[in-house]
């Protein structure tokens, strides 16, 4: 898929891997809507936007995905701007072991109100044009990490929800591709203050940390690019790409 012209919404736009995404989308010619809820972050990154001449193709729409009205209204702002919708990341996310119904809200229940909101818009047999879906889910949506079993609970969540769409998508001729990419420690605010949200968990931090120096961190440049070959591959739906400081890889899962 060639992005030059192309519409995409990002939330979590503001910062940490979704700003990458929002930044290599733009660099490769998209338009974006970032969606956040952290307005002063978000509008530092517009005065970056414009000092790259790239903020006339973006679109700052304050959101708080928990809220499905919120979704909603920015999906219809984003149609009303620039026409429709081709590409989605669902990248909003947090770790929160104390406040875990938060942490299911944000990381789980947001990316399946923003995929229905998406195929409303998208697909094609109900008028769309197709396009693809990028869900952010974590090297934990695969293989369980100490200190965070909900923020665990709520990847593995997103890395199923995208491949059975992903399945209902082809077997519906919806003409939309669901892909996940799940990295491993990313070098971003969320990972610095993880520490500090293991609740009950803490005690196992310190099992955390030593995935950190068999993984090796990423920056979110990294991951950005790894979402742009999910976005760009039109071979590639229901996959699941783990990328990790040592490399990346797609998920072989058992076949039934
Ligand atoms: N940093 C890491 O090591 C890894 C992060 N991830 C995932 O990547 C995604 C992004 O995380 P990071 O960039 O690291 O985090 P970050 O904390 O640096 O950025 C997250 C962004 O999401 C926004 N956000 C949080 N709650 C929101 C809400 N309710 N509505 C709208 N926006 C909201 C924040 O304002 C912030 O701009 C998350 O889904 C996270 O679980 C996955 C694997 C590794
Ligand atoms: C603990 C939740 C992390 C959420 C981010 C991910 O999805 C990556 C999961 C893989 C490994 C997580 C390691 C977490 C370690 C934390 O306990 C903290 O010690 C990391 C400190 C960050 C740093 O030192 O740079």
């Amino acid at each position: 898929m060639a992005l030059s012209g192309k519409i995409a919404v990002v939330t979590g736009a503001a910062m940490g891997i979704g700003k990458a995404i929002t930044e290599i989308l733009l660099q490769n010619g998209a338009t974006v809507a970032l969606l956040d809820v952290n307005e002063p972050a978000a509008k530092a990154l517009m005065d970056e936007l414009q000092n790259k001449n790239e903020k006339d193709r973006a679109l700052f729409l304050k959101c708080d995905v928990e809220s499905e009205e919120q979704i909603q209204a920015a999906f219809q702002k984003t149609i009303e701007t620039f026409g429709r919708v081709d590409i989605l990341c669902n990248n909003a996310g947090i770790v929160d072991e104390t406040n875990w119904k938060k942490t299911i809200s944000i990381n789980l229940e947001a990316v399946i109100s923003g995929t229905y909101l998406a195929l409303e818009h998208m697909n094609k047999m109900t008028g769309g044009q197709g396009g693809v879906i990028v869900n952010t889910a974590s090297m934990t949506g695969v293989y369980p990490v100490q200190g965070c079993p909900v923020y665990t609970a709520t990847k593995h969540g997103v890395v199923g929800f995208t491949r059975a769409m992903a399945i209902n998508s082809t077997a519906s001729g919806y003409g939309i591709r669901l892909n996940a990419i799940c990295p491993g420690p990313v070098k971003t605010e969320l990972l610095n203050n993880s520490s500090l949200k293991l609740g009950q968990f803490s005690p196992l931090q310190q099992s955390a940390n030593q995935i950190l120096e068999v993984m090796g961190i990423l920056s979110a440049s990294d991951v950005a690019e790894a979402v742009l070959e999910l976005v760009t591959d039109e071979t590639k739906n229901g996959e699941a790409l783990v990328i990790l400081g040592k490399g990346k890889h797609f998920v072989a899962f058992p076949s039934m």
